[in-house]
């Protein structure tokens, strides 16, 4: 049968093309061709009710479906799968293709729903794994529950664990001590308990070499702004909370405090996605860009290369996830991400109390003040933490701090001469160990360089600490990190003088869960210590 519009021969020749570009996997013309046939079809309304046209119809809607969800235009794949399902509503194509979005979108109850439904048109195994997985992922998405130990045994590589985005007991409010918006606990928190799981908005991503030049590292951001200006234009959702975010200019104590159900994708009222395009923020560039300076987080290089060593290879990565852009830096933080693929999760490294600010790194914080200095002025902000101003503003340590920095900087010296010195200042002022973390932590590179050499541990014996010692308040100061892990786990294995094996296995457990969350299980730790320890000196702990 003709369709008005179009006779039998273009019709075909149009379908023969549309499959050639399908099998090309060339979406954007697939888009095209395949709106022309759809188009043919509208005109021709009444026809369409016939049997095998609908069925033409609901296919080619399903695969535009695909092309979009493929092209991140969501709302118009749900648009396309809605029409196909309003003509067949049990159209096995249209039906997985809507899972597939709005399992895209975080909407796994809602996807499970259309999974189940084209199970009972047609019982396969993949589409019984596709149920499977979308209740897996809804329940944690509520839970948060996430165990990340068989990738970590994998060495941090394979596949990634499918992960679900997860608000967990935080709120955004005002920020006393940091000025605009913060994040919040708002209840007690144990150390490494999960806090917040997000997908980033894009990502930016290079394998570069260590010393990668400023134009290698502009061709990553420059394809990070495409991706995220591509995804605000896609999803006016994306653009709505994208604008939530602070640009830099105006103050950030009068910008709103964001509702938390924007972040919380099960309470989302927004529909299929095709009602967000109603409220759609217009695609302000300019606004985006300014949000992007101020708002882009690093992607830490792999965690396994930070504990078990690179190879003068880093991992680039740039990327804009949202609510975690709520939280303040501190470079005393009580809080650490993990980045798995595109999701960052933010974890407790330290006990929080309910009502406390969270806050983790946006850079290196075992560094000087005045690197740190440098870094939070690089980000366009002086540092209000705790540390800066403790480091700032003591009088008796303070003095001694701009020499021991000045001999840091030049790196040539003895490493432990300048330990020494540090533990002898801190020991004659009085220091209390709080703020010695601090300082410990700020001077870790000439620490961790004693501690490297067997001839400067000999050399100073007695007159620096243990390392394992050192390591345990420096994690005090900031939570866990792969260093600082790592030095525990030297220093527990030399063991000298940090408690009896149980003590020193609870105090290296208790680091690695600051460092990487209780995602990562107790067993599959303890086996990631042991290859540490492996790579370092094939010893065992
Ligand atoms: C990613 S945003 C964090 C959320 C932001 N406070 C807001 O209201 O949108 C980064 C900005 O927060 C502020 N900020 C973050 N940490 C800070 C700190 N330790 N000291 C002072 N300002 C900080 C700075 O203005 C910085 O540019």
């Amino acid at each position: 049968m003709a369709t008005p519009g179009l006779d039998d021969d273009s019709l075909q020749q149009l379908r023969s093309r549309a499959t050639q570009l399908l099998l090309k996997e060339n979406w954007k013309e697939y888009i095209a061709v395949s709106s022309l046939i759809i188009e043919a079809f509208d005109a021709a309304a009444s026809a369409a009710a016939a049997c095998k046209d609908r069925r033409v119809l609901c296919s080619t809607l399903a695969h535009r479906a695909d092309a979009r969800a493929r092209l991140g235009d969501a709302p118009g794949a749900l648009a396309d799968c809605d029409a196909a399902l309003a003509a067949d509503p049990a159209h096995p194509g249209a039906l997985l293709s809507k899972g597939a979005v709005l399992r895209g979108l975080g909407r796994y109850a809602r996807a499970a729903e259309c999974f189940r439904a084209a199970l009972a048109v047609s019982v396969t195994d993949e589409v019984r794994e596709m149920v499977e997985q979308c209740k897996r992922l809804d329940a944690q998405a509520r839970s948060g529950a996430v165990d990340l130990s068989e990738w970590v045994l994998a060495g941090f590589s394979g596949k990634f664990p499918d992960l679900a985005e997860h608000v967990g007991p935080v709120e955004v409010r005002r920020s006393a001590a940091h000025g605009g918006r913060g994040v919040f606990a708002v209840k007690n928190i144990e150390a490494g308990a999960t806090l917040v799981i997000s997908k980033a908005v894009a990502i930016g991503r290079g394998v570069l070499p260590d010393a990668a030049d400023s134009a290698e590292k502009m061709v990553v951001w420059k394809d990070f702004v495409d991706k995220v200006l591509d995804a605000a234009e896609k999803c006016p959702r994306t653009a709505s909370l994208i604008y939530t975010l602070s640009t830099g200019e105006d103050p950030e104590d009068e910008l709103p405090v964001p509702d938390m159900a924007q972040f919380k994708q099960e309470t989302d009222e927004l529909n299929d996605g095709t009602a967000m395009a109603t409220d759609s923020a217009p695609n302000d560039v300019d606004k985006i860009l300014k949000v992007l300076d101020v708002n882009c987080l690093t992607e830490d290089a792999a965690p396994s290369a930070n504990l078990l060593g690179s190879n003068g290879v880093i991992n680039c990565g740039v990327g804009l996830w949202i609510l975690p852009a709520f939280i303040n830096h501190s470079c005393h933080p009580n809080a650490r991400r993990t980045h798995v693929g595109d999701h960052a999760i933010v974890h407790a490294s330290r006990d929080i109390k309910s009502g406390e600010e969270i806050t983790f790194a946006y850079f290196d914080v075992l560094t000087p003040v005045s690197k740190r200095r440098e870094a939070a002025r690089a980000w366009g902000f002086e540092c209000q933490c705790d540390r800066c101003r403790f480091e700032a503003g003591d009088a008796i340590v303070g003095q001694e701090l701009p020499k021991l920095e000045n001999e840091l900087a030049n790196g040539r010296g003895d490493m432990g001469a300048l330990v020494v010195r540090l533990e002898e200042k801190m020991r004659k002022s009085m220091v209390k160990e709080r703020r010695k973390a601090f300082l410990r932590a700020s001077f870790w590179s000439a620490y961790s360089a004693l501690f490297d050499s067997d001839k400067l541990v000999r050399k100073w014996g007695r007159r620096v600490p243990c390392e394992a010692a050192v390591a345990e308040s420096v994690a005090g100061a900031i939570g866990g990190d792969e260093s600082v892990l790592r030095a525990m786990l030297r220093g527990a294995n030399n063991g000298n003088g940090c408690g009896n094996r149980l003590e020193v296995e609870d105090k290296v457990v208790r680091i690695g869960r600051a460092t990487y969350g209780k995602v990562v299980k107790r067993q599959a730790m303890r086996a990631l210590f042991r290859l540490t320890l492996d790579a370092d000196n094939n010893k065992c702990l």
